[in-house]
């Protein structure tokens, strides 16, 4: 999705979401301003009626009604007047009715449209940005910055357009009525204007301070949440409390920053406001009193002066409601700033536009001198070249941090390589579509995230057609079957954030199941480290046996019994291939891969190896 960055970011936005709703947005927006033209009429009917009835040569006049539709008797002029002040009452109440749902369903679907494609691109933005996991920033700009653009399109925008409408008819009148007064009182506007710029100015870096504090306090809390076993075994409540307070304080001192300049603009747009109302009273009391003062000529009559004075006031309650819809534009346009933001960021790894689209490919992977880094600088994986031939497993092992995961998952496209070429088939990934890659190499992680649903809904995920004999066929397959039967209401039984909660054994064998059902040519498993009992690691072993053979397979192994059937082991170490071989040849080559073995498969570790275990962690590797 492209914005321009460095436009306004509601023009474009709404530019963007507000197409296919417009229609809503005229009505809403034409009721609103009917509805406050029409509100001018009582006083405006109630000024003629006085100075008609109580004075004989005043003739009963109305401005755009011609004289044959006006009555003849002083009795029918008051029965007219109250017509007309009732139809416009019930005129503006109907028109206020019309115009609050029309702008409440645009305001309603736009940020719908908003948050969900806001969503659908901060979805494909690069796991980069998500290893960051500033999750608190994304869920306030889906929730707190999306909602506030429809609390500006469903209130504010029609409030500005009410206010111009009301500020320009009023303006008219009040030079039809007595153009010398209608100058006294608008000479207040060009001050109000000036100040508002000034206000507008400062307080929108304070906006957007306030708006990213939201963002940062979100995210404490969610991580905390996440934390709360760590935060309660190691018992620093106290200083996540404190933590939490520190940032709070923050949001605190942000909101501060922008009501105390709100608390300023206000009642100063209030004051200038009186102060025009106040000229005109003045001067128009005067004049009724003792004729025309100073400069001014002619006549002023109490009728006249009395709706003058009310639409004076009129005048002036909505200029001084021009501080609300400053605010709230400015609010609004550091959310819109925020989600363009999001969405407007490069996306490196996406589909390039001659992509090359499989339905199946064989599973034929080559890494060729692969250098990959997170921080640039600091390669994670150096020059790895190695092939595997379609139905091969190949398995990294070596020590902890040594690469072995991030090399699998440039295999997945999770990030791209920084310089040679991961290839399938003979393809380079980055040519491949995602939808290709992804949907033939299947994932298994250490870490096993289910998503709230029932079991069987997990197993399914992304094999959504799967028949439930398919899923319990897959279930069986990965020794997950059993247990499954155990649960409260079998596959139906709901699992995740709001449901039971499984063991890293079973998760794991759903993991299996599911990457079972999905059958994908190539698959990446980095296998699990969490010590299971013995029984449960026979049953996971069975399960990823069934699960591997025939399929291309990359294993990232951490017990090196699992992976000694291999057909090439890659012994990597500080983001490089050190030796490589079946198990046999690595075991006769007696270099890091023997000594791994030999401390796992229970020889006692020789005191060369445990000095180097504690020099390469002195090292920091
Ligand atoms: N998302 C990331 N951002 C920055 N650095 C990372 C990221 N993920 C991993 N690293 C770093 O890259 C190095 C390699 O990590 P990796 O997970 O690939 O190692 P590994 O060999 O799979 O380790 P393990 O056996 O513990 O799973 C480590 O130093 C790690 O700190």
């Amino acid at each position: 999705m492209t914005f321009d960055v460095e436009g306004d970011p509601l023009r474009d936005l709404f530019g963007r979401y507000a197409r296919a709703d417009w229609p809503l947005f005229v009505v809403g927006v034409v009721t609103s301003v009917l509805g406050r033209l029409v509100s001018l009429a009582p006083p405006l009917v109630l000024g003629v009626a006085i100075d008609a009835t109580f004075n004989d040569d005043v003739p009963y006049e109305i401005p755009f009604v011609p004289a044959d539709l006006l009555p003849a008797t002083q009795s029918e002029e008051v029965l007219y007047s109250v017509g007309i002040v009732v139809a416009a009452l019930v005129g503006s109440v109907l028109l206020t009715w019309t115009n609050g749902a029309a702008l409440s369903l645009f305001s309603n679907r736009v940020q719908h449209y908003i948050r969900v494609d806001t969503y659908d691109a901060m979805q494909r933005l690069d796991m980069a940005f998500f290893d960051d996991k500033q999750t608190g920033q994304v869920l306030a700009i889906l929730n707190d910055d999306v909602r506030n653009l429809r609390m500006f399109l469903g209130s504010t925008v029609s409030s500005a357009l009410q206010l111009v409408a009301t500020v320009v008819g009023i303006a008219g009148l009040l030079f039809y009525l007595n153009w010398q007064l209608a100058l006294v009182t608008l000479v207040a506007v060009p001050a109000l204007a000036v100040f508002t710029l000034w206000f507008m100015r400062t307080i929108r870096p304070r906006y957007r301070a306030l708006r990213a504090s939201v963002g940062e306090l979100n995210t404490r809390l969610e991580n905390n949440l996440d934390g709360m076993e760590v935060i309660k075994t190691a018992h620093t409540e106290r200083h996540e409390t404190d933590r939490i307070r520190e940032t709070s304080w923050q949001y605190y001192l942000r909101t501060w920053a922008v009501a105390k300049l709100e608390y300023l603009y206000q009642p100063t747009m209030d004051l200038l406001a009186g102060l025009a109302f106040a000229a005109t009273f003045l001067l128009g009391g005067l004049w009724l009193v003792g004729g025309a003062p100073g400069p001014f000529t002619g006549d002023l009559r109490v009728g006249e002066f009395v709706t003058f004075l009310f639409m004076t006031q009129r005048f002036v309650d909505p200029l001084s409601g021009v501080g609300r819809i400053v605010t709230s534009y400015e609010d609004a346009r550091a959310s819109g700033e925020r989600i363009v933001g999001l969405v407007s960021r490069p996306v490196v790894v996406q589909d390039r536009e001659d992509s090359v689209v499989r339905d199946h490919v064989e599973g034929h992977v080559e890494y060729d001198d692969v250098t990959f880094s997170y921080l640039p600088d600091r390669p994670v994986v150096r020059n790895l070249s190695f092939t595997v031939e379609a139905g091969e497993t190949v398995a990294f092992v070596g020590p902890t941090g040594a690469g072995k995961s991030t090399a699998a998952k440039l295999l997945l496209r999770l990030y791209d390589v920084d310089s040679g070429s991961v290839r399938v088939d003979g393809v380079d990934v980055r040519d491949l579509s995602l939808e290709t890659l992804r949907s033939n190499v299947g994932y298994v992680s250490q870490d096993v995230f289910l998503f709230d649903g029932t079991v069987a809904e997990n197993v399914r995920y992304g094999s959504f057609d799967a028949t439930d004999e398919a899923v319990e066929a897959a279930a069986r397959l990965a020794e997950a079957h059993a247990f499954v039967e155990n649960l409260p209401d079998g596959y139906d039984t709901r699992v995740g954030e709001r449901g039971v909660k499984l063991s890293g054994g079973q998760r794991q064998r759903l993991a299996i199941a599911r990457a079972m059902l999905q059958d994908p040519a190539i698959l990446v498993l980095d296998e699990a480290t969490s010590a299971v009992d013995t029984e449960t690691e026979l049953l996971i072993q069975r399960g990823l046996a069934r699960l591997t053979a025939d399929r291309t397979t990359l294993v990232i192994a951490h017990r090196l019994s699992t992976v000694k059937e291999a057909d090439q082991l890659l012994v990597v170490d500080d983001g490089r291939v050190v030796e490589r071989g079946t198990h046999e040849r690595l075991l006769d080559e007696d270099g890091l891969y023997a000594t791994l073995w030999n401390v796992q498969s229970g020889a006692s570790a020789s005191e060369e190896f445990i000095a180097e275990v504690v020099a390469r962690a002195d090292r920091g590797t």
